[in-house]
């Protein structure tokens, strides 16, 4: 089938490119980590009880949540890694117990990685969000753990952007109502309050990736196009940037919202912006459910103000799939909300396709194993992007050094000082706030020595983290 062999096309390659062979070994540790750990390739802080020894992806554990595609599960597996799969996501004390194990953790947007759960997290070093959003992950507290955290920055807004079209058509033509009244036996053909879209004008909060696609397909059905956004983009097509949210929200037939949540955003819609709105206005969420304020959205629908709504996230969401699952107390608006005419109620499957997520799966996947094997953090979320080219096995005894650290000044010299016995073929530093990142890669290194500069390295004060690979 084509698209299977797309999908099988796009992991090849992304094999190829990685050249995902054998692994380095390894020895690593942070100040989070437990004094004895139980891993070959991680060692005491204070004590060294157990023998440096090469790393190898068998130790690796790998937990992977809310049915992260199989093409991750591919990838890790064909590493060696050990992979446990779950559908769902895991209930917080559940999630406590297996974090506090694994080396690596796939989650999407369900799973709330808070700083109470990361502190329990005593061997992990990097989170795969398989997803858009990292909003669920506290990413400064797991920066200064030295646990990196990267995602799928625009696998699904192609996806996302699909489904939204589809909404305003199905706002526009009131489909939904259309769809449930014949489902009950109802026959109901009316013309009053159903739109062509064509020349209406929609308006769109957010124009990043999501934003900007969904621009150029709205264009081609014919519609006008305003977006807000807090910084200045070139638009696409004959888009227009309006300067304020007013503005847009004044103009606009449609309004959706593509904006991560973050304080700023949190009801980002309420009260006084659907207040604003034209009479008869549709609005569309498929971002984040603390975006919109439903209770508000509810009163305005009520008013008459607003003609439909398309939602697609909430700030309440199940655990897993099931009957029930939304209906009971979740939230505490649901049944208002379900009762009201003309509302999309879709759960959370904006990036929900075959294509999206075997993609995602792949591209998250990769740079999780890179970061594994090689320390690789381009496209980190919350880390300085440091890469150096793979790691030559065959050259004997090298070794990369891997070190997080406190950004504060002196470091590079005591740490060179330390390799400095060493040919230093290679060396890579950046920042990224509080957060530092070197890797190197010495020469002439034998087994003492590799035992000789950890240790060293470990006794820096500023230290995050350190592995050293080889
Ligand atoms: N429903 C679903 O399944 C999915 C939901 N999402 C959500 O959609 C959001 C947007 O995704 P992308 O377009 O990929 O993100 P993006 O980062 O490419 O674009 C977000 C845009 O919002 C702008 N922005 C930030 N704060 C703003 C504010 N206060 N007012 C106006 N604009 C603001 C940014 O400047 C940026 O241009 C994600 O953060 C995620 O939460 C993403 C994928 C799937
Ligand atoms: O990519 C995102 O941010 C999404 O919201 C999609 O989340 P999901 O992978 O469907 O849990």
């Amino acid at each position: 089938m084509a698209f299977g062999q797309q999908i099988n096309n796009l992991q090849d390659s992304f094999e190829a490119a990685l050249n995902l062979s054998s692994s380095p070994g390894a020895v690593s540790t942070s100040p989070t980590q437990s004094f004895m750990n139980t891993l070959p390739h991680r060692i005491s802080t204070a004590k060294q009880q157990k023998a440096l020894k090469p790393f190898s992806t068998g130790d690796i554990k790998i937990l992977l949540l809310e049915n992260v595609n199989e093409t991750a599960i591919e990838i890790f597996t064909k590493q060696g890694y050990q992979v446990e799969f779950q559908k769902s996501s895991l209930p917080e004390a559940e999630l406590i117990e297996k974090i506090k194990d694994v080396h690596a953790i796939g989650i999407r947007s369900k799973t709330k990685l808070t700083a109470e759960i990361l502190k329990h997290a005593k061997n992990l070093v990097v989170v795969g969000c398989f997803c858009i959003g990292t909003n669920q992950v506290d990413l400064d507290f797991a920066a200064k753990q030295g646990i990196a955290v990267f995602n799928s920055p625009f696998s699904n807004s192609r996806s996302v952007a699909e489904l939204v079209i589809a909404e305003i058509i199905t706002l526009a033509r009131q489909l939904g109502d259309r769809s449930i009244e014949l489902h009950t036996g109802t026959w109901n053909k009316v013309s009053a309050k159903c739109w062509e879209v064509r020349g209406k004008t929609l308006g769109i909060i957010g124009y990043g990736h999501i934003g900007s696609q969904l621009s150029v397909l709205a264009e081609a059905l014919g519609m006008n196009v305003l977006y807000y956004d807090i910084v200045t983009i070139m638009s696409l097509g004959t888009a227009k940037q309006v300067s304020t949210l007013n503005e847009l929200l004044n103009k606009s037939d449609f309004i959706t919202c593509h904006v991560p949540a973050t304080a700023e955003t949190k009801n980002l819609l309420s009260g006084p912006q659907f207040a604003a709105m034209k009479d008869g206005s549709y609005v569309i969420n498929a971002s984040r459910g603390t975006v919109v304020d439903i209770p508000a959205l509810i009163q305005a629908m009520k008013a008459g103000k607003i003609a439909g709504a398309a939602l697609d996230v909430y700030p309440n969401e199940p655990a897993k799939n099931g009957a029930g699952a939304f209906a009971d107390g979740l939230n505490s608006w649901t049944t208002d909300l379900v009762s009201l005419p003309n509302v999309i109620l879709t759960p959370h499957i904006g990036g929900s396709t075959e294509e999206a997520q075997s993609s995602i799966g792949i591209e998250v996947a990769t740079a999780v194993t890179k970061y594994i094997n090689e320390g690789n953090t381009v496209g980190a979320v919350n880390f300085p992007e440091v890469s150096l080219r793979a790691l030559d096995l065959d050259q004997d005894n090298t070794v990369r050094v891997l070190y997080i650290h406190h950004n504060v000044p002196g470091v590079l010299k005591t740490v060179n000082n330390i390799l400095s016995n060493h040919n230093i073929e290679k060396q890579y530093s950046d920042s990224n706030g509080d957060i530092a990142y070197l890797m190197a890669d010495i020469s002439n290194v034998n087994q003492s020595d590799i035992k000789q500069i950890y240790d060293e390295l470990n006794e820096t004060d500023y230290k995050i983290s350190i592995r050293l690979l080889y």
